[in-house]
């Protein structure tokens, strides 16, 4: 991996957004459309306010999540919420979305559905931005993931596939790996001390069921890792 440590949240936020936006302007210059997968939780938001800063022409930018949580927009878990409050405002706005939720009861109902959406978005991304938990997960590949060796799959065809884990509190929806790494940029996005601790113990072992985010870390074309204290 390539780390690149910053001082202030602020800087890594405006960084990241530069590196997105980077990877944005190239995909569309050749493409004429590009497509970006970013993570919730809590982590991304002051990225999210400096990448809505950044001048770019959002109407050819399409905007979709790593992954979700089953819940809907109302709730204060979802991250297809969060990403409408803090990237899709103002010029940004003229983005396109395509949320991974559905209105129906479970991610197997949804995941047609999803998955043709997610086939139709211009490939390959242009950037991927991930977050990490303290238990070595990213996206929503958790360790003891119902689903995780499939997700994992260097050779697996599915884009999406739901997730269940003990650590993920409701069910899931996740794009799967090799997807995500297929992103011209893949950057993971970590701030505080502990979030280091949690990189550094995955960096030392190799057992991917354990800490999923190895699979990651140890890609062909490996991830830059934007962190802060
Ligand atoms: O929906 C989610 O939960 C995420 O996409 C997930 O993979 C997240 O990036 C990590 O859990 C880190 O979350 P925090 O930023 O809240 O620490």
């Amino acid at each position: 991996m390539e780390l690149r440590s910053f001082t202030g949240r602020d800087d890594l936020a405006s960084a990241l957004a530069r590196f997105v936006a980077d990877a944005l302007e190239h995909r569309i210059r050749r493409d004429g459309k590009a497509a970006l997968a970013v993570s919730g939780g809590r982590t991304p938001t002051r990225f999210f306010e400096a990448l809505a800063g950044e001048r770019l022409p959002w109407s050819d930018v399409v905007v979709t999540l790593v992954d979700e949580r089953w819940v809907d927009e109302d709730s204060p878990r979802s991250n297809a919420a969060l990403v409408r409050r803090h990237l899709l405002h103002g010029p940004a706005g003229a983005a396109e979305f395509v949320p991974l939720w559905r209105p129906v009861p479970t991610p197997e109902d949804g995941l047609a559905a999803v998955s043709a959406a997610i086939a139709d978005l211009p490939h390959p991304f242009a950037a991927v931005v991930l977050g990490m938990g303290d238990d070595g997960h990213t996206a929503s590949f958790f360790p003891g993931g119902d689903r995780l060796a499939e997700a994992l799959d260097p050779a697996g065809t599915a884009p999406v596939l739901p997730m269940r884990a003990p650590g993920a509190g409701e069910p899931r929806i996740t794009l799967t790996l090799p997807l995500l790494l297929a992103a011209d940029r893949v950057a993971i996005h970590v701030e505080g001390d502990g979030k280091m601790a949690v990189l550094d113990a995955a960096r030392a072992g190799d057992d991917v069921a354990e800490m999923p985010v190895r699979a990651v870390l140890r890609a062909a074309h490996p991830p830059a890792v934007f962190w802060c204290g």
